[in-house]
């Protein structure tokens, strides 16, 4: 029953439990007393699930109807049946949780106090067939449309309406299976989409007579109250009179309410940002200023060649961009310490425990940890914060690499001067120590992801860069075998550079500890999902593990609440990078907002994203090129839905699931323009291509080439609104959304973003 209450609200309507279960002990007072006054049920003493409830739902209690027997509690609608307990179908199962049996035989009277209150609230619907009809969804996919939360809260507002057929919400998704009936489905999807295609969009003209009329309506009332004599008159005062009560009743009202709602009261409720300061912002101008151009950070050579040739594939006239300007003059160690020496082999630290590096000893808190420093970089989606990072660690571990080099060439060099002056054989000088090579599978450097699709792409940009800068770096995804791990791993040359998911690292690493003892450095991209609850735990093990870091980087274009706060309880010293733009969505991102409840889309989401996309295809944006389209949806089971509509509605359309290939799905999306393949016959199918996903592309992910999103249902926060936002517009390009909106989207919220976004304010 408290459930029932809770989705009889909105999600974010919390209702305090005292204040709850007081109404609910009222109304469970006189629900008792009507119930006790027609002397056919006991109620238990103490029944405290049935507390919180309306008291204006047990006034309305029909008198005289209640009949505890199941059988005589059937009742044509389905709804009512199964409320009530009534004997087979729904209605049975759903009372076999009470522990009685009603499969059909005669079961004891017995206190069904949840069922009598749910029967009150979901009285048997009172409209005609044709306002039933109407009523039903147009398609099968309009039933899976919702999230999770809203579906529950449909299934108690709409009770399920008989078509006339005996077509209930269950039976008609099971006849969709049904052959014909899918390809009569299919045609009229289709001609509902021909049909609002080629109708015109209504115009400001269109609606003045609608205007008018309500202006006429409203003026009308009054003339025709003031005609009516006498007797009108009398009313008129009276009205005056109670309005007049009212007024003076609110102005008393108005001391003691709530203040109104702020502007952003919808956004402050969902969004918990992290606040970007005014000193932030003068930091990061100022650095933008003096750092204009790559050559001015004092990058190594094949560093800047890398860039310009490999990075940016040969792009001109590039400069840095402002989290660059910001990041790579901090991050950058022009003099690195030389990297550790290869350290004792396992056996040689088992003879000595007191060896600085035992771990054991550094888990049992008898050796203090190496202190590093932390960073936080904090910059918009799209603005090149993956460069940001990756160039001054590769140029660093590049310095380290030529000072190792130049001081074992020194060494040598000493070594063959003394064999001259000494005129000795080689052989007389004492040898090292043959020991096992430890540095084997110590890279320097770990970059953590939350996918394996960012791993690729990350993954990728390094390969790149190092084929001129000339360092070794690796991919460990689950898409690889453990041999081919094994032998990137621990070949005979150590990967200088590791990127991977927490997950995969924190199994290798938990299985030898030691392998992160050479790591200088650890870089948390998408820092706020890697300290989430879900990551957290894999991630943090993963950076006590490298006893010798000396830099913790985390990256994320947003900053909420829960990761301020993570970061000043574990890493007080923290630097933050953090860009005047965070958490403003571009303006170069175009938001409108689409209301599938008007007359042209019934409330039929899948029908209003196939005819955004048929005018994207008409557009003439991108001529010549393939548009492509990302279809944001919040629940995974939706993604099957909405891409089975488009596609039978003949657009070319894919999602990414478990079972499909991501990496190659996500390629046609990430790489450069293709040309339009469309003719007149297949217009939709070569002039568009939609990826229809879940969060999943929407952190990272670089669609740089993506020009439209459509959000199809409203994202839950300001953050998930700001990443899917941030697949389109990216580096300065310029991008288009559409939100879908219908009776159970937050439309204030919506609002809100629009405004904020319009006016090129940070979402809150
Ligand atoms: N200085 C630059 N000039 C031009 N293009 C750049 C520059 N720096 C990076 N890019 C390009 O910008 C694109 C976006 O970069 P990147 O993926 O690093 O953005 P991001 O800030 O990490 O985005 P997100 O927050 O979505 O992960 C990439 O294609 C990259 O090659």
């Amino acid at each position: 029953m408290s459930s029932l209450i809770q989705r009889s609200r909105p999600s974010n309507f919390l209702v305090p439990q005292t204040a709850a279960n007081s109404v609910c002990i009222s109304c469970l007072a006189r629900l008792r007393q009507q119930l006790h006054s027609q002397s056919q049920l006991q109620l238990p003493g103490n029944h405290a699930t049935a507390a919180p409830f309306h008291s204006s739902a047990v006034a309305s209690l029909p008198q005289g109807k209640w009949n505890p027997s199941p059988s005589s509690s059937s009742r044509s609608n389905s709804h009512s049946r199964s409320a009530a307990g009534g004997s087979g179908g729904r209605g049975g199962g759903r009372s076999g949780g009470y522990g009685g049996n009603t499969s059909g035989g005669r079961s004891k009277p017995q206190f069904q106090g949840h069922r009598a209150l749910k029967s009150i609230v979901h009285k048997p619907s009172r409209m005609t067939l044709s306002e039933k009809v109407a009523r039903t969804p147009r398609s099968p996919s309009t039933f899976v449309q919702r999230d999770k939360r809203s579906k529950s809260f449909d299934r108690r507002q709409e009770p399920t309406v008989d078509t006339g057929g005996g077509m209930n919400r269950r039976n008609f998704k099971l006849r969709s299976d049904d052959k014909s009936q899918y390809s009569r489905e299919t045609e009229r999807r289709k001609r509902d989409l021909r049909e609002i295609t080629s109708r015109p969009s209504p115009s400001r003209f269109q609606q003045r007579p609608a205007l008018e009329l309500r202006s006429e309506r409203r003026s009308s009332t009054p003339k025709l109250a003031t005609n009516d004599g006498t007797a009108a008159g009398g009313e008129k005062a009276e009205r005056r009179l109670a309005a007049a009560k009212l007024d003076a009743a609110t102005a008393e009202d108005k001391k003691y309410t709530r203040p109104p709602i702020r502007r952003f009261g919808q956004m402050k409720h969902i969004a918990s940002l992290d606040h970007v300061s005014s000193r932030t912002r003068e930091i990061t101008h100022a650095a933008e200023e003096q750092f204009n151009s790559f050559e001015t950070f004092d990058l190594l050579p094949q560093t800047v060649e890398a860039l310009y040739k490999d990075a940016l594939d040969g792009m001109e006239g590039v400069t840095p961009t402002p989290v660059q300007s910001l990041v790579i003059p901090t991050l950058l160690d022009k003099s690195p310490a030389p990297p550790l020496k290869a350290l004792p082999s396992e056996q040689s630290r088992h003879r000595n425990p007191k060896d600085p590096l035992d771990p054991e000893q550094f888990y049992r808190g008898e050796q203090p940890r190496k202190s590093f420093k932390t960073y936080l970089i904090a910059a918009e989606t799209g603005s090149g914060k993956t460069l940001s990072y990756v160039l001054p660690l590769m140029d660093t571990l590049k310095r380290r690499e030529l000072l190792q080099k130049s001081v074992a060439n020194a060494e040598e060099s000493k070594h063959s001067e003394i064999l001259e002056q000494k005129g000795r054989w080689m052989f007389d000088i004492p040898a090292p120590p043959v020991t096992q090579d430890t540095t084997v599978g110590k890279p320097f450097a770990v970059i953590l992801v939350p996918t394996s699709e960012l791993v690729f792409q990350v993954g990728a940009l390094l390969k790149k860069l190092s084929f001129i800068i000339k360092l070794r770096t690796e991919m460990i995804s689950k898409d690889f075998s453990g041999n081919v791990i094994r032998s990137r791993l621990f070949k005979s040359s150590t990967p200088d550079i590791i990127v991977g998911t927490p997950f995969m690292i924190d199994r290798i690493t938990e299985a030898n500890p030691s392998m992160l003892h050479r790591t200088s450095h650890i870089i948390v991209d998408e820092a706020d999902s890697l300290f989430d609850r879900s990551f957290s735990t894999l991630t943090a093990p993963i950076i006590s593990r490298a006893l010798n870091l000396e830099k913790l980087i985390l990256c994320s274009a947003t900053i909420p609440k829960s990761l301020d706060a993570y970061i000043a309880k574990n890493y007080p010293d923290c630097k933050r990078l953090v860009t005047a733009n965070l958490h403003a969505v571009p303006r170069r991102i175009q938001l409108q907002v689409v209301d599938v409840m008007k007359d042209r889309y019934k409330g039929n989401k899948s029908l209003a994203c196939a005819h955004l996309c048929q005018q994207i295809v008409n557009d003439s944006t991108e001529p010549g090129f393939a548009k492509r389209v990302v279809v944001f949806v919040n629940e995974r089971e939706t993604t099957e839905e909405v891409t089975k509509y488009l596609q039978e509605t003949g657009f070319n359309a894919v999602s990414i699931n478990r079972d499909s290939d991501s990496r190659k799905i996500l390629e046609s999306f990430t790489g450069e323009k293709e040309a339009s393949t469309a003719d007149w016959d297949g217009i939709r199918k070569g002039g568009i291509k939609i990826l229809v996903t879940t969060d999943l592309a929407s952190r990272g992910v670089d669609t740089k080439n993506v020009k439209n999103v459509i959000l199809y249902d409203v994202p839950y926060t300001s953050i998930d609104f700001i990443h899917r936002l941030g697949r389109t517009g990216r580096m300065g390009r310029r991008g288009r959304a559409w939100v879908l909106v219908d009776k159970d989207s937050n439309q204030e919220y919506v609002k809100e973003v629009r405004k904020t976004m319009f006016l090129g304010q940070a979402l809150i």
